[in-house]
């Protein structure tokens, strides 16, 4: 079986306040887009679980494909599988790469195996594994709030609009962006956004990341100035970054000339 975990972008995104236990409860929109990564799995009975495809950064008991099929094998009989994933999404980006192959993991043993799980547990099991991971159980357009795992569903849809993501070579850390960022009360009100014309969101809507990031890769902001060169209605970075987005009405005919490397994705 495959699937295709895709990657989300945050428009605009609040950190309002440090918690006790270390995490920060934030304010933000999670946006899906089709950039994807591909992820196979095939029942293994004769070597085990296995893992392969571009080696995940970090010790394999991080890879969170296969912290999402313990999760589920400590409450479910399940057999050995091999994972096969081909990523597209790059880490470090503030794409959700990870999260979303962790909770497509989970989407795709439950379907596979019939463990006949609905969509609340599947959430309840996916913010074990990462707190932006139950926004990939449903993947539609979301306010977030909490540490970014309690959700309203938002009518938002860009689908006449062309959406662009660049991927400055640095990649930023989301320890390294939370331990940095000030948190600072909203001043405008996110739940808001569908009802406020794309033109005016220049003004309006802001990532917090971007305060303390910036500064320390300036690189990222160039990326995001070039976007408004090219004609983006409105630009901003992702996450905690590093990747930049635009929201174009159309994207201009020197589109190549103006941002001639680092994209990503064209959707
Ligand atoms: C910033 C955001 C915005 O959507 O996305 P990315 O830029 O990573 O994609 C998310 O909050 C990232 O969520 P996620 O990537 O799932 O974070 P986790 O793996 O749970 O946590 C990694 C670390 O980030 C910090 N963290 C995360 C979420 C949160 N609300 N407060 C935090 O302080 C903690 O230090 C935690 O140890
Ligand atoms: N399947 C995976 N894909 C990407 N990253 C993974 C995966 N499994 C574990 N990780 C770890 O999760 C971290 C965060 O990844 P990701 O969610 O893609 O980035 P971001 O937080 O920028 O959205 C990576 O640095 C990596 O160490």
């Amino acid at each position: 079986m495959i699937v295709f975990p895709n990657a989300k972008i945050n428009i605009g995104l609040h950190v309002v306040s440090r918690r006790s236990d270390g995490y920060h409860n934030l304010e933000t929109v999670f946006y899906p887009v089709q950039l994807t990564d591909a992820l196979e799995m095939a029942e293994n009975k004769t070597t085990g679980i296995t893992f392969s495809g571009l080696p995940v950064e970090g010790p394999p008991g991080e890879n969170l494909v296969l912290k999402a099929y313990h999760l589920l094998k400590n409450d479910f009989e399940l057999p050995p599988v091999q994972f096969h994933l081909h990523k597209k999404i790059p880490t470090g980006a503030g794409l959700g790469g990870g999260s979303s192959d962790a909770a497509f993991a989970l989407k795709m043993l439950n379907e596979y195996f019939q463990l006949r799980l609905s969509t609340e547990k599947l959430k309840n099991y996916a913010v074990k594994l990462g707190a932006d991971c139950p926004f990939f159980i449903e993947n539609k357009p979301m306010f977030a709030s909490g540490i970014g795992d309690l959700f309203s569903p938002m009518e938002l849809n860009l689908t006449q609009y062309r959406i662009v993501i660049l991927k400055p070579e640095v990649s930023v850390s989301t320890v390294l962006a939370y331990k940095n960022v000030v948190p600072v009360p909203p001043e405008f009100n996110l739940k808001k956004l569908s009802g406020l014309p794309i033109e005016q969101w220049k003004e309006t809507v802001v990532n917090d990341f971007e305060k303390s990031i910036f500064p320390l890769f300036p690189d990222i902001e160039k990326w995001k100035k070039k976007l408004y060169e090219a004609g983006a209605l409105y630009a901003s970075m992702s996450g905690s970054g590093s990747a930049v987005f635009g929201i174009f009405r159309h994207l201009p005919a020197d589109f190549d000339k103006i941002i001639p490397e680092g994209v990503l994705f064209v959707g």
